[in-house]
């Protein structure tokens, strides 16, 4: 099918079943004149864990991105098209970017602790957001349902730079869900983590999935088809000036994706034969 017909009907998506949290319609992503992300549709479900999958520069992280404000940063960033949280468009005039990743928080590829206390990097958000409740019981249920309480609970007062890199994402997991947002966008939270450390990321995301909704980027087939309700898979097609642009190919529960996935290139790259 050529490839406009492609982006131009949907019926390479399965609609989840629960309320969409985050909505993008016809989204289109460019830094400066060049379009990184083309045409994208995407339901994302309340207290999921939707993956995004897809090789190397198709655009997953740019999108994860859209949905707390952080691309604004990037001086030629612009968007053309809808991305919505509930049914509040993001990019409104007057929706507030500090108050977006409030609500949206993010945890990223390498685990970033401020070089504080353990304690202090929980406290920190609050603190700035003038929290009226009591701190202590804020950092440990924090850490609990970071699952890290019990290794740290005797040394808040250590630097969180002293911990181990599983415990370090931990840490900037119970940092993020400390300021109590809806939704974390986690950008290949395990891509620097060991196998162990990895189990533990992903056990505790089935957790958090209970309190909140979970956008994680990945490289790593199995820890989608392990920890995700759904998927979406993007790739990149090259344009004639020799420029590359990313969209959706397929987004459905993660089971079809990796078991019955309706389009060829889907099946390749989960399967590894390209990508
Ligand atoms: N700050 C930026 N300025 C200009 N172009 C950018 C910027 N960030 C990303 N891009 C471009 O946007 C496209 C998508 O990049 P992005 O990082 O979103 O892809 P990705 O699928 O997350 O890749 P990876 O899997 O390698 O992390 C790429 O062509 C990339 O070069």
């Amino acid at each position: 099918m050529p490839f406009d017909r492609q982006i131009a009907n949907h019926h390479y998506q399965t609609e989840p079943q629960t309320e969409a949290i985050l909505r993008t319609e016809n989204l289109n992503v460019y830094y400066g004149e060049t379009l990184a992300l083309k045409g994208v549709n995407l339901n994302i479900p309340k207290k999921q864990i939707t993956g995004f999958i897809g090789p190397s520069g198709c655009g997953k992280s740019t999108l994860l991105r859209c949905f707390n404000r952080l691309n604004d940063l990037i001086s030629g960033f612009r968007i053309q098209g809808k991305c919505s949280y509930y049914n509040q468009d993001l990019y409104d005039k007057r929706i507030d970017p500090v108050e977006v990743r409030r609500r949206i928080g993010m945890v990223f590829q390498k685990p970033n602790p401020f070089p504080k206390s353990i304690y202090d990097n929980i406290a920190y958000g609050a603190r700035v957001n003038r929290y009226k409740g009591n701190l202590d019981e804020l950092v440990e249920t924090s850490l609990r349902r970071a699952a890290l309480w019990d290794e740290v609970k005797d040394k808040l007062k250590s630097n969180g730079l002293s911990l181990s890199g599983g415990q370090q994402q931990r840490l900037c997991i119970a940092r993020a869900i400390a300021i109590n947002p809806e939704i974390v966008l986690m950008d290949e939270p395990c891509a620097s983590l060991d196998p162990i450390s990895t189990m533990k990321v992903e056990e505790l995301m089935q957790e958090l999935k209970e309190n909140y909704t979970i956008v994680i980027v990945t490289h790593n087939m199995q820890q989608a088809s392990r920890s995700c309700d759904y998927t979406a898979f993007f790739n990149a097609q090259a344009t004639e000036d020799g420029k590359r642009f990313g969209y959706l190919v397929e987004y459905d529960k993660t089971e079809n994706i990796f078991q019955n996935p309706r389009q060829e290139a889907t099946l390749e790259y989960v399967s590894g034969r390209f990508g």
